[in-house]
């Protein structure tokens, strides 16, 4: 893993960062609606991740803050102003795209130096800024070398390095690690976080790797076919999922979620998976599944994390019975596939006595495990 680099630089904290609101923007294109209805607040300083599967939309938000898409409804602001007269280089926002837009025939210093120079800054200035920026990103004893001849790597340090140069006040990045190879993608993750605490400027990051969203942003925004799924804090959205496209997108490995039927009988309260097993509610869960009393079908989930092996832990956790059909090793733990009738449940093995082929009774903590009513994919109960 390359070493980190030592210098750190002066930072931009109070110098012009921009809190941004997003106000009911829709945005057509003919006749296909790829952004409906968005409302985002971000605050000055934030680092929010946009996420969501290819094609929800993401890009276009992302164009339209920037200026280079116009909203074909709504309004964005920044620090309460909208920008929309202005030109998109008098706006003051740094890009870093997938394709860093590097100018590989110049060299690395030229490519950290362009942006000062259009804004006219004075030369001396401009040598100091640059040397500082390249010693910053580790690649100072390249500066005279063409960009063309830099690694992956290091093309993605200049790419980043060459749009915070100018200190913008909002910094927006469009996947900007998805070339990397699998450890400089985890270096520059990190790095990249270190970079916005030094740079404290408002950062605006689109991916749909929920694991890099989970690790870099203040908030996340999930977007799926264009709509807001749930803008909120990473823990909040993993924690108290408000609906069952988040609960399902978010979390590595990902939620248990089984749909069935409910079915009451003698006051116990059956959810009838579609594969035939069944699970009785108690508890928490029952509760928010019989709450507002009009759904009759839904989803039940819990993390693979949440489910249990060995003695009952809580006087209403659910008891299953399945067998080990598979056991993957993650990491120092093993993820047991549990199949039970034509249902699997994945769990980790915490105790470590597994074995493939094994008829085990597991648990289904009540008060951890989420209900989704099957129709509208909406969070039952809550928190
Ligand atoms: N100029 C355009 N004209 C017509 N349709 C467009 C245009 N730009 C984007 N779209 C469509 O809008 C939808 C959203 O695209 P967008 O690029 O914003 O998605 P995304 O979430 O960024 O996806 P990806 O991760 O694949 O880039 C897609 O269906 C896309 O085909």
């Amino acid at each position: 893993m390359p070493p980190r680099a030592l210098p750190t630089w002066p930072g931009n904290r109070g110098k012009g960062m921009s809190s941004i609101q997003i106000n009911n923007v829709t945005k057509r294109f003919g006749d296909f609606t790829a952004v409906r209805d968005l409302s985002i607040d971000i605050e000055e300083g934030e680092f929010v991740a946009l996420l969501g599967p290819s094609g929800c939309g993401k890009t276009t938000t992302m164009n339209m803050i920037a200026g280079l898409e116009e909203p074909s409804e709504g309004e964005i602001l920044f620090d309460g102003k909208d920008l929309s007269s202005l030109r998109i280089q008098d706006r003051n926002i740094g890009f870093v795209f997938q394709n860093y837009a590097i100018f590989t025939h110049l060299s690395v210093f030229k490519n950290l130096s362009y942006g000062l120079e259009v804004k006219k800054v004075p030369k001396p200035e401009i040598e100091r800024r640059v040397q500082a920026m390249a010693d910053r990103m580790s690649i100072s004893h390249r500066l005279d070398q063409p960009a063309s001849s830099l690694s992956v790597n290091e093309m993605q340090k200049l790419a980043i390095g060459r749009s915070a140069i100018v200190e913008p006040r909002i910094f927006l990045l469009d996947e900007p690690l998805s070339n990397l190879d699998a450890g400089f993608r985890a270096y520059m993750r990190a790095e990249l976080k270190v970079l916005q605490h030094e740079f404290g400027q408002t950062m605006i990051y689109v991916t749909h790797d929920q694991i890099e969203a989970m690790s870099l942003a203040d908030k996340i925004a999930i977007i799926d076919q264009g709509k807001l799924m749930q803008y909120g804090a990473p823990l909040d959205i993993y924690n108290d999922p408000q609906n069952r496209f988040v609960a399902n997108f978010v979390g590595s490995p990902r939620m248990n979620l089984v749909d069935g039927e409910l079915r009451e009988e003698r006051g116990a309260l059956h959810l009838m998976l579609h594969g035939g097993a069944e699970i009785p509610l108690s508890g928490k869960v029952r509760a928010d599944f019989t709450r507002d009393g009009s759904v009759h079908g839904g989803s039940f989930g819990v993390r693979p994390q949440d489910i249990y092996f060995g003695d009952k832990r809580g006087s209403n956790d659910i008891a299953m019975h399945g067998k080990v059909e598979v056991l993957e090793r993650v990491g120092p733990k093993r993820l047991a596939y549990l199949q039970v009738q034509d249902t699997l449940f994945l769990a980790f093995d915490d105790l470590d006595r597994l074995r493939v082929g094994d008829e085990v009774p597991f648990y289904l903590p009540s008060d951890k495990s989420l209900a989704f009513d099957m129709k509208t994919g909406r969070r039952l109960g809550g928190a």
